[in-house]
């Protein structure tokens, strides 16, 4: 099973605040979960998608593609990820965590990921510190240790950097900067879409941005 920890839509994304006008901020950020979240359930190797939010948006959207919600404990992003994981998929399940800010991510690249996942196993994220999954077999609990420093931390906790080079995949958007970076990558459809509604085909950059 995967997991998707997903804020409230006007909370979430903060970094990245003046990428697009701040009226559209949350559509951005929902189009982003969207493209993650088709991602992910057309991965054959996901054997389903539970969305861990307390956003009623994001949950009608995620069950309107075929994924399952569980409520938000409300005790941040670790509390989020080990409730979903460990608790509604349950630990005899195969699972795997993912954030939901890679509008960039393709299923074969996620099967690719799973395919080399032999034990408890992370993917860093593109700059190298963080953390875009977290997987764990059966039987073992997922540990989560996201946030700053995640990668080193996930390392620490004894779980495997899986090899692969999965650029898209591995940018997550936190900045304005990052958004213009995965749109080089190929973003998905939802935020193709969103940012060319904006007339932003290419993401504005974190000068313009800021200005
Ligand atoms: N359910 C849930 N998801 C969370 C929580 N905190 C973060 N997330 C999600 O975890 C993923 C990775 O988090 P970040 O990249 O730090 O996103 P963020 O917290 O929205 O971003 P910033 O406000 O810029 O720090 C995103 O999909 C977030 O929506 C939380 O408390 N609960
Ligand atoms: C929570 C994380 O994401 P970000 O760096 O995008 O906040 C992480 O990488 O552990």
């Amino acid at each position: 099973m995967a997991v998707i920890p997903v804020k409230g839509l006007e909370a979430a994304k903060s970094r990245l605040r003046g990428a697009v006008p701040e009226d559209r901020h949350p559509d951005l950020v929902l189009a982003m979960v969207r493209d993650t979240a088709v991602a992910v359930l057309g991965a054959g190797s996901v054997a389903g998608l539970i969305v861990v939010t307390g956003d009623p948006v994001v949950a009608a959207v995620v069950r309107e593609l075929g994924g399952e919600v569980a409520p938000d404990p409300g005790a941040g992003l670790n509390a989020a990820l080990r409730f979903g994981a460990d608790e509604v998929a349950g630990p005899a399940a195969h699972r795997v965590v993912l954030t939901g800010d890679l509008p960039a991510l393709r299923p074969g690249q996620l099967d690719a990921a799973l395919g080399a996942a032999r034990s408890r196993s992370f993917v860093p994220d593109a700059a190298g510190t963080g953390t875009v999954l977290l997987a764990v077999p059966p039987g073992e609990l997922l540990d989560p240790r996201f946030g700053p420093g995640s990668a080193a931390a996930h390392r620490a906790s004894g779980a495997t950097p899986l090899p692969g080079d999965w650029p898209g995949f591995r940018q997550d958007v936190d900045t304005a900067a990052d958004l213009a970076a995965v749109l080089d990558l190929g973003a998905g459809e939802w935020t193709r879409a969103l940012l060319g509604d904006l007339g932003l085909s290419r993401a504005c950059t974190p000068a313009a941005c800021s200005g």
